[in-house]
């Protein structure tokens, strides 16, 4: 008996496409399952202004396989010169979906980001004024807080003055990786939503660091604690609108990733469907994959949840690459440590 499970077709809230080489190769990955994206704006140098977004955008549409229905949503990188005007602008033509908003230093490409959260309250004003909303990184930056209390700590210290000074503020927590982020997210009202990716729903900080170092399971936010990854998976399947999917597949060459100060990101575009029934039927909650991958990030986006469909097959242990090559170099596909069952039909 081979079970089916069909969906509308499922959109990633936060993915890194990156940019020449590595955008093309891992352009398709996506495409292929997923309607549409979230695109992060952490390129080298950072998706600034809406002209910069504007041609990010057309380089992403040149590098989809032909025929290919998938659409970028793209986001600008909000930086303490942002201009609000331009930043209205490109909001109001649908160049871009949303603005994101990377503390300095605080994970790959971030340099650019704000220092000082004083220097962008003219911004974040205009962005509640216009209904834009703001997708947060939300780890602190500080030396003397540990890293595995940086999101926490972010939320107190950070995010809930932010929210709080200004009113009518929609904000998107990405990629939370703690019971405080889903407490504090469930909590948020309507204004209020949180990506959850796929890497943090299966591994702890015991898969980086038990038995030697796991360098491919190294990301940021780092993945906490067994409780906070149960939390993180009773979110994800609550069917709680407020919980979406942001894969936050963030691909790093592996020379890149192999190294005395490897980069952060886990690369999960091209199993990301299979994980994350496996996941679910787990945790017996098949019945509200949809909402969690198709449904609740339409929904806080004010955007349509998507016509088309998808059907997953279930059978025999699924085959999928463990690499992808790049013309920069290989990528290694995330390895979920588990045989998967489902997989995406053509
Ligand atoms: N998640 C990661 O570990 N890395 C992301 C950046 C980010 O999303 O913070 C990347 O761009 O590589
Ligand atoms: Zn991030
Ligand atoms: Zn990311």
């Amino acid at each position: 008996m081979t079970d089916t499970l069909t969906l509308r077709t499922p959109d990633d809230w936060h993915l890194h496409l990156r940019d020449g080489a590595m955008l093309r190769a891992v352009a398709p990955e996506t495409a292929r399952h997923f309607a549409r994206a979230i695109i992060m704006p952490n390129l080298v140098p950072p998706v600034v202004t809406a002209a910069d977004a504007a041609a990010y955008r057309d380089r992403i549409m040149a590098a989809l396989p032909e025929g290919s229905q998938f659409t970028p949503l793209m986001t600008l990188y909000l930086t303490e010169e942002t201009d609000p005007e331009d930043l209205a602008r490109a909001y109001a033509s649908g160049l871009i979906t949303a603005v994101k908003l990377y503390p300095a230093g605080a994970t790959t490409n971030s340099a650019s980001g704000v220092a000082n959260f004083d220097k962008v309250r003219p911004v974040l004003e205009k962005m509640a004024e216009i209904g834009c909303p703001l997708c947060v990184h939300g780890e602190v930056v500080d030396s003397d807080i540990d890293i595995f209390d940086r999101e926490a700590v972010f939320i107190e210290r950070v995010l809930d003055p932010i929210r709080r000074a200004t009113p009518g503020l929609r904000v998107v927590m990405e990629h939370i990786t703690t019971m405080q982020g889903v407490e504090y997210a469930a909590e948020g009202g309507p204004e209020l939503g949180a990506t959850i990716t796929t890497h943090h729903l299966v591994i702890n900080r015991n898969h980086i660091l038990a038995g030697g170092i796991k360098p491919h399971y190294y990301c940021l936010p780092v993945a906490k604690r067994e409780e906070h990854r149960l939390a993180l998976r009773r979110a994800a399947a609550s069917g709680d609108p407020t919980f979406f999917l942001g894969t936050d597949s963030a691909p790093h060459t592996d020379a890149n990733k192999l190294l005395p100060c490897g980069c952060a990101g886990c690369f999960t575009a091209t199993n990301t469907m299979s994980i994350l029934a496996e996941v679910f039927e787990q945790d017996g909650a098949l019945d509200r994959l949809e909402s969690f991958t198709s449904l609740n990030g339409p929904k806080f986006y004010g955007l349509p949840a998507n016509e088309s469909t998808i059907t997953l097959t279930k059978g025999d242990p699924v085959a999928y690459p463990d690499h992808i090559d790049t013309g920069d170099g290989t990528v290694t596909v995330f390895d979920p440590m588990m045989p998967l069952h489902w997989q995406v039909a053509d």
